[in-house]
């Protein structure tokens, strides 16, 4: 997309750009049977995740695609055992230092969706930075989901929307879908138009519960770590076949 960048990936010619989606979510989900299948320790296959996660970013801003959120720790994870628990706050925290740079460069705005402030706070320090630094960046809005829950997120828009209520700032019959979507963490973008999950599994697993309601979604086997630019593409050809209707006919 921009001028600047070297190794700029061009959307290869099967590809209809007039129908790419606008935005597009990921289940990054199979990193630990990645692992498991090596031999290796489940956070290997963690780790192997943020290569391809940096790869899909770069390769859907060169696309032209406006907005990519990725899942990358749910309210359940939580349950996993404290070392992968551990791992994955230092990774997150580690990646977020260490990418900044380039993200400023690569004019990428980074955003943060799900309950914040029960993430450690070095983390928490990191994920500020990133945002306030990258605030006007307008290449790609890059969401990571950590510590997000859908369910979640509707209750705290509900307890937010409430409180106005009671406040007298918003009148009970006023509330529509507009005033609940800006109370939703993922206000600053529109709905994901395609929502991929790899490793075979076909749930949702409490993410974006509201905003996928007219999402085309994408179920592969391939898992997280080997979700390279090939499968990408598969999942935007299969995209660009679907009809999207919205109710209508
Ligand atoms: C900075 C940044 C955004 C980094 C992203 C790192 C990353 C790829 C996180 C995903 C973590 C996660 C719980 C994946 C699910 O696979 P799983 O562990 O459930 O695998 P399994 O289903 O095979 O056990
Ligand atoms: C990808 C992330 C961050 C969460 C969903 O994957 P999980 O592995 O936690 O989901 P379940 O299979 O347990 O539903
Ligand atoms: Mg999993």
């Amino acid at each position: 997309m921009t001028a600047q960048s070297p190794n700029l990936e061009y959307l290869p010619s099967d590809l209809n750009k007039e129908l790419l989606p606008q935005h597009v979510a990921v289940i990054m989900d199979g990193n630990g049977r990645w692992a498991k299948r090596r031999g290796l320790p489940r956070i290997m296959g963690h780790k192997r995740g943020v290569d391809i996660l940096k790869d899909l970013l770069r390769c859907c801003k060169d696309w032209g695609i406006k907005a990519l959120t990725a899942y990358a720790f749910s309210t359940e994870n939580w349950g996993r055992p404290q070392e992968e628990v551990e791992f994955l706050m230092t990774l997150f925290q580690r990646v977020l230092r260490q990418e900044l740079r380039e993200m400023l460069q690569e004019n990428v705005r980074i955003g943060f969706v799900g309950n914040l402030q029960a993430l450690p706070n070095a983390l928490q320090a990191e994920i500020s930075r990133s945002m306030e630094e990258t605030k006007d960046n307008r290449g790609i809005d890059f969401n990571v989901a950590t510590n997000y829950g859908g369910r979640e997120e509707i209750l705290q828009a509900c307890r937010e929307i409430s409180k106005k209520v009671e406040q007298g700032l918003i009148k009970s019959h006023e509330i529509d879908e507009a005033i609940f979507e800006h109370h939703l963490y993922t206000n600053r973008n529109s709905d994901p138009d395609l929502i991929i999950r790899t490793s075979g599994e076909m749930r949702l697993s409490n993410f974006l519960l509201w905003q996928v309601a007219y999402s085309e979604i994408y179920f592969t086997d391939t898992l997280w770590p080997d979700f390279d630019r090939s499968e990408f593409k598969k999942a935007l050809s299969a995209y660009q076949e679907r009809d999207r209707r919205f109710g209508k006919v």
